[in-house]
């Protein structure tokens, strides 16, 4: 299978996650990269290919103009305050606030379009976002053009992202612009899986009301995780979106077992659908040593599930959304794509 792949990933380099009270190290370190490609090179998945520069009009076709402003200049803006940490949001449109205003100030305008505080800004973000997007694009090119597998080794991650929000690590939502570029260029459907352990809300949100693509998310109950605040069964989508949203809410400790089975009813959604491709947003916090998150998948269960999308028979394109035991995340990503090609 062929990876896309780019150093500029790393530009990324935030000092501060805002987490349980305190200012730690980012769980979504670069580090991730370096730990996914020494294993694609290690098992000798196949060729490491680098990204073409697809510029931000595939960007701009889901995220909001002025979002995409902001995040280039939030850095400056906040510097240019007299602002001394890393940009982290402080206030929010929340109930009977209004959300009709975008502040002028910074400190206020970075609220209006951050979903949460753990994710802190930094210089290199837009940069490593950048990348990210184009690898996302590429390896959609690819698979398009080929009807072979392709992976994009994405970082930051993207499914978090909304149509104007950042935030759970998240900026610009690579499998959402992966999807609209199929679409823009002669698909008519196109269905995302989300086996990120969190609720993809961003990629719910750009395609809430649409039919052309078919979300469904596998995720850790909102009751209980985050994004809280979206993913619940009853979400299946607005207007002609209606039933094109599928959201599977699971408990803390789910295991493979109960895992895999509601996975093969993703997958059966998926092929009832007739989806012409299929983007996987590839999270592997599913993983029982995961940090922040509470499934138990194990290291050779990702074969497995690898094996079972294969069986839809649908040109597939992975793209790396989350997974923070960094130490595995390499082991773990590269089993799914091993079971996709049954090697
Ligand atoms: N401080 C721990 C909660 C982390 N909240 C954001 C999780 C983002 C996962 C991206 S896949
Ligand atoms: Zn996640």
């Amino acid at each position: 299978m062929l990876t896309f792949h780019s150093e500029d990933t790393k530009k990324r380099q935030a000092k501060t996650e805002l987490h349980a009270g305190e200012l730690v190290a980012p769980f979504e370190c670069p580090e991730r990269v370096d730990i996914v490609i020494d294993r694609v090179r290690k098992v000798g998945l196949g060729e490491i290919r680098s990204p073409d520069a697809y510029g931000l009009d595939p960007v701009l076709a889901v995220h909001d103009r002025r979002y995409i402003e902001f995040l280039e200049n939030a850095c400056d803006d906040w510097a240019a305050a007299g602002f001394k940490g890393e940009p982290i949001p402080s206030i929010w449109p929340t109930r009977r606030l209004r959300d009709d205003v975008i502040p002028a100030n910074i400190d206020g305008r970075i609220g209006y379009y951050a979903l949460a505080a753990e994710t802190s800004l930094c210089l290199g973000t837009f940069a490593a976002a950048q990348a990210s997007k184009d690898i996302a694009l590429s390896a959609l090119d690819h698979v398009m053009r080929t009807g072979e597998p392709a992976f994009g080794l994405c970082r930051p991650p993207g499914h978090h992202a909304a149509v104007d929000q950042f935030g759970g690590y998240c900026f610009f939502n690579n499998a959402a612009i992966a999807a609209q570029h199929a679409l823009n260029n002669g698909m008519k459907k196109v269905a995302i899986l989300d086996i990120d352990f969190h609720h993809g809300n961003g990629t719910q949100d750009i395609f809430y009301e649409r039919d052309d693509v078919l979300f469904l998310s596998l995720h850790g109950d909102p009751r209980d995780e985050f994004p809280y605040f979206l993913g619940f069964a009853d979400e299946t989508g607005r207007g002609k979106g209606e039933g094109f949203n599928v959201n599977y809410p699971l408990p803390s400790g789910t295991d493979y077992a109960t895992w895999a089975s509601t996975l093969d009813d993703a997958i059966q959604r998926i092929a009832a659908y007739q989806a012409e491709i299929l983007i996987v947003s590839l999270g592997v916090d599913t993983f029982e040593n995961d940090p922040i998150s509470s499934f138990k998948l194990k290291s050779e269960d990702y074969i497995d599930c690898g094996r079972r999308l294969k069986a839809l028979g649908i040109p597939t394109t992975f793209l790396l959304e989350g997974g923070y035991a960094v130490e595995e995340i390499g082991i773990n990503t590269v089993n799914v794509l091993t079971g996709f090609e049954g090697t």
